[in-house]
């Protein structure tokens, strides 16, 4: 089989579906359409020339289970294994992650000592609760609310503050309105099999996709790591896959380069961009879903429909840099349930877990404030209309509230992340198989990759990247 395939939209993504691709020979071509004038996509670091690192989107990579084994694989095949700043499960930042909770920072319950006992803001112990879930029954719907869900097996009050927080420090979103089926799978798919999350977790729910252990994946596991970035901030990786690709002559890179249409003519696909066409076999389409169904042409409307239905959310995240160690706790960060403040989400405490991000010569404290997500428009109004300094003074105000930090911020800097998180509400696992069908049932040459579908963590992305291009060539 030789095949040009158009590899769309250059975010981690796609760039690991041309990595992938580029392994195999039976690829004769891999044309790379990125709409931007840089690759990376949501991966974006400030790096400053005194040497501080400044993360706009992603900040820290889990390496655990196949999908985390996977990406630390590729950035052991990229050379990159001297640039990773590992965080170990011992670590402050580790350990410690709060809630902001009626006016006040509580640490989450951990260990079994938290299990055991009532910690505040929760009024009884954990394991009353989770003692409780494994005789509860098992529910029969196909899908539900993540809230719903917890609600059910663990009660609501771990819903409406840990869950709902978590939802919120993960997916920016709306715990009442995500899928557990399709945003917790691992939670779903241990009551299906086990009938309680408990026993799930204890016995396992499935079997993990096969992925071989490189020396540096093997390395995360034995020194027990909890997450890890780069030296020079997660876009390091996707600059390395740019360069990578550059290297390997099937493959031809094009920023700049939005896509405008598709159209079949026989089994070919022509591309349009602003400057011409170009033919291609295959697609795999990287793109956000409302982008592809754009792209599509009229004939697949029942495609572009499902596609748009995939709805997404805004995150303003603020940057802030202080002079010295200003934090009153070390760890994470913390995050704030929906009920204590519907705009600011949570503020990660960023010098805690990668104090090699700070800048050269002296102490300093770097902070992210995220707000937004799915109460964007409700309280910020419209994102094309809001001001970066607007969110500077609200990310400002807020580290000043919750954590008593009153000196001014000696840098910050606001991005609006527009539409930046998918977000998989109630029936995507529907939506997903309604789409695949539609798919194969036209025999359209085309594989959906990215966040819009199979989940959002950059592993998660790197690994649909993978599987879109196993789809095609099988594994390498
Ligand atoms: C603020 C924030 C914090 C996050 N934190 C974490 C974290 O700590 N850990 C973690 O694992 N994950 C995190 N994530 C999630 C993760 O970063 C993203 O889900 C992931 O980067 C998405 O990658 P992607 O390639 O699917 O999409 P994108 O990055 O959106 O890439 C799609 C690309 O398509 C291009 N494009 C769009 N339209 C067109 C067109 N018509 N033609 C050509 N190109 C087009 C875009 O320019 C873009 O480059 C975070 C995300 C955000 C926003
Ligand atoms: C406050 C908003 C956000 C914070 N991070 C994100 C948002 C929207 C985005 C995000 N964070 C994580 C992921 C990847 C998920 C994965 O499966 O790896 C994404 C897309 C990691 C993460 N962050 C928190 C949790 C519980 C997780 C899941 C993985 C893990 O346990 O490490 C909590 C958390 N996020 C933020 C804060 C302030 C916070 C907790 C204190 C910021």
């Amino acid at each position: 089989m030789q095949k040009t395939v158009a590899v769309l939209g250059g975010g981690i993504g796609g760039l690991s579906a041309c990595y992938h691709l580029s392994k195999s020979s039976q690829i004769s071509k891999i044309v790379l359409l990125e709409g931007d004038g840089r690759f990376g996509g949501w991966l974006r670091s400030t790096r400053r020339e005194d040497g501080a690192v400044f993360e706009h989107g992603p900040r820290a990579i889990r390496p655990a289970g196949a999908v985390g084994r996977n990406t630390l694989n590729m950035v052991e095949d990229l050379g990159l294994e001297s640039e990773v700043l590992p965080v170990t499960h011992g670590h402050a930042s580790s350990k410690n992650r709060y809630l902001y909770v009626g006016g006040q920072l509580h640490k989450m319950p951990s260990g079994l000592g938290g299990v055991l006992r009532t910690v505040p803001p929760f009024t009884r112990p954990l394991v009353q609760s989770v003692l409780r879930e494994i005789l509860i029954s098992k529910g029969k719907e196909e899908d539900e609310s993540i809230h719903s869900f917890v609600s059910r097996r663990l009660g609501t009050e771990l819903a409406d503050i840990a869950i709902d927080s978590l939802c919120r420090g993960v997916f920016a979103g709306d715990s009442r309105r995500l899928s557990v089926r399709s945003c917790l799978p691992i939670l779903y798919k241990a009551e299906k099999a086990r009938g309680s999350i408990v026993l799930g977790m204890l016995l396992g729910s499935g079997p993990e996709p096969d992925v071989p252990t490189s020396a540096l994946a093997k390395r995360a596991s034995q020194e027990n790591w909890a997450q890890w970035s780069l030296k020079t901030g997660l876009q390091n990786l996707s600059e390395a896959l740019e360069e990578r690709m550059k290297d390997v002559r099937s493959v031809e890179l094009h920023r700049d380069s939005p896509v405008k249409g598709l159209r079949m003519t026989g089994n070919t696909w022509e591309i349009k961009l602003e400057d011409g066409t170009i033919k291609a076999d295959h697609i795999i389409a990287a793109l956000p879903a409302k982008a592809l169904a754009s792209a599509l042409p009229s004939a697949a409307q029942p495609l572009s429909q499902q596609l748009r239905e995939i709805s997404t959310v805004t995150v303003a995240v603020v940057n802030l840099e202080y002079e010295g160690s200003v934090l009153p706790v070390t760890g994470f960060g913390h995050l704030l349930p929906s009920s204590e403040d519907r705009g600011v989400l949570g503020v990660v405490y960023d010098s805690v877990p990668f104090p090699q991000h700070n800048r050269n010569g002296g102490p300093t404290t770097r902070l992210t404030v995220m707000m937004g997500g799915a109460w964007f428009q409700e309280v910020f109004g419209n994102p094309e209309e809001v001001t970066e300094q607007l969110f500077v003074e609200r990310a400002t105000q807020a580290v000043s509230s919750h954590l008593g930090i009153t000196t001014p911020p000696v840098w910050s800097t606001a991005t609006i992340n527009k539409d930046c998180i998918p977000q998989y509400y109630l029936g995507h696992w529907k939506r997903l198989e309604i789409m695949r069908k539609y798919i194969k049932d036209h025999n359209m040459p085309i594989t959906l990759a990215g966040a819009s579908y199979d989940g959002v963590s950059v592993n998660d992305v790197i690994f649909s990247g993978r599987t879109a291009s196993e789809s095609l060539v099988g594994k390498v």
